[in-house]
């Protein structure tokens, strides 16, 4: 007789060791140095809020409640930290990520139609494209080397799509020198920002020498794109929807120097965070083969042999509960921090001007009052009805109000393609240590992801 199915087996992936104790300043350093999330105690995943005083007063907000209000309902009173913003400039200048009032307003408003869902299914054919192309080097990386590393992987995938839509094209730029100085770039500045937030002292070393000379390598290179524009005829790319766009109300267009600096902003915020949704969303699958399985079946009956388009997304709800799922656990941006202007109240606790805010996106997402066994892999979360029941503040891979992520379309849309595209060809496994995950600006998978691909069929 047959009884009920079987549950599924609950998948318990690699997290974040928490802090038992509170840390010194110099545990502190050292941890935020090697893995900042590794300061963020165990009590946060457990309760609303945390305050304390590390050199400044600071606070933890993990309740929805409290995020709506400092990332929508004041948004004006809790900017994002000076220190950061100020670290971030040589890169990205003044652009739309660092902004702020006025300057961040209009940029806004210039940007937002660029986003648009007509044109995010014009740029389409150019992820498609770089995910077929995906599929492919990760048959040779099978046949050269018996394993592929998915985070390589999807990162050379994401910069195919972002060469060819925000510098298109390829002959313009010399790619290795771009993706050396966008990961030294990351690498750097990412330890230098925490450190800063935390308001560590200043004689604690930072890399931001370093971080000066590699950022300035992408600037002049930036430069010779947009010169080489200005006599090229029309192309409907990001970079020409970003050439020509205007601010509504004032008619504002960016000057060259602002159009090199949200250019560079995108590919910074872009390219990586969305090659890690997608790393995370592999591994996890690779430890899961029932969740592979429907997911491969979902992306087949799609695809049929061809890799995806923009007309099969409606049909791959599976594969974007994956992805949602995998930024659940490993949200790319997994600490988000604001400074407060003016005093407030949170939680019912008082906010003092000057205090600092972490909000730690990896906790919210694993806490135990907003979520059910909140360690375990299981995309059925994201499951439409399911969804329905949770507070919006819960959920944040792409922050939230007025600064939400502007290219969140834009990453959902390339993460979804070039995923099924991948499933549809390959069965992947797991080869090699369980990747640790480690932040520094973004989480990373320490270690890479280590996989093996089959053929799928
Ligand atoms: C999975 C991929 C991505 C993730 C997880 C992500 C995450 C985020 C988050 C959390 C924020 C808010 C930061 C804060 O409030 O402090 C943000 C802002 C931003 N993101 Fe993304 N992002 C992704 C992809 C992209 C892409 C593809 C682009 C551009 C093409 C982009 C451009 C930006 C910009 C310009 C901002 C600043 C917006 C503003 O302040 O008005 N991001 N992103």
């Amino acid at each position: 007789m047959d009884g009920p199915a079987p549950a599924p087996p609950r998948i318990e992936p690699p997290r974040v060791a928490v802090a038992t104790r509170p840390l010194t300043i110099m545990e502190t350093v050292r941890k935020a140095r090697r893995n900042v999330l590794e300061i963020v105690p165990a009590l946060a995943y457990r309760q609303p809020m945390l305050s304390g005083v590390t050199v400044k007063r600071w606070h933890m907000v993990m309740d929805p409640g409290a995020l709506e209000r400092v990332l929508k309902d004041r948004v004006e009173s809790y900017p994002k930290s000076p220190v950061t913003k100020r670290l971030l400039k040589p890169a990205i200048g003044d652009s739309l990520f660092n902004a702020e009032g006025a300057h961040w307003r209009w940029q806004r408003r210039a940007a937002a139609p660029v986003f648009a869902h007509r044109h995010l299914v014009a740029l389409a054919p150019v992820m498609t494209a770089a995910a077929a192309r995906s599929a492919r080097r990760i048959g040779d990386e099978m046949s050269a080397r018996g394993r592929i590393d998915a985070y390589e992987q999807m990162i050379a995938a994401t910069f195919d799509v972002i060469c060819d839509v925000a510098l298109s094209g390829r002959e313009t730029l010399d790619r290795d020198a771009v993706s050396t100085a966008i990961s030294s770039y990351m690498e750097t500045v990412g330890r230098v920002s925490l450190l800063d937030v935390l308001s560590v002292p200043t004689w604690v070393p930072r890399p931001a020498t370093v971080f000066r000379r590699k950022s300035s390598d992408l600037r002049p290179l930036m430069d010779r794109v947009i010169a080489a524009r200005a006599d090229a005829p029309p192309r409907e790319d990001l970079m020409d929807l970003m050439r020509f766009a205007e601010d509504p109300e004032s008619g504002r267009k960016m000057t060259p120097a602002e159009l090199r600096d949200n250019m560079l902003a995108f590919i910074v915020a872009g390219h990586e965070t969305t090659a890690l949704a997608l790393s995370w969303a592999l591994y996890l699958l690779a430890i899961d083969p029932a969740a592979q399985e429907r997911a491969r079946t979902e992306a087949r009956a799609a695809l049929g042999d061809g890799p995806a388009e923009a007309a099969h997304l409606p049909a791959l709800t599976y594969v974007g509960q994956v992805l949602e799922e995998a930024m659940r656990l490993y949200p790319p941006a997994a600490f988000l921090a604001r400074i407060a202007l003016d005093d407030d109240r949170l939680c019912g606790r008082p906010i003092a001007a000057g205090d600092i805010l972490m909000l730690p996106i990896y906790a919210l997402h694993r806490h135990h009052m907003l979520w059910d066994d909140p360690d375990a892999f299981d995309p059925d979360r994201f499951a439409p009805e399911a969804a329905k029941s949770r507070h919006r503040y819960q959920y944040l891979p792409f922050g939230a109000g007025p600064r939400i992520c502007i290219g969140m379309g834009f990453a959902l849309m390339e993460a979804k393609l070039i995923l099924a595209t991948l499933l549809a060809k390959w069965r992947f496994a797991p080869d090699g240590p369980a990747p640790e995950p480690a932040m520094n600006l973004t989480l990373r998978p320490r270690g890479g992801v280590g996989l093996r691909a089959a053929a799928g069929v």
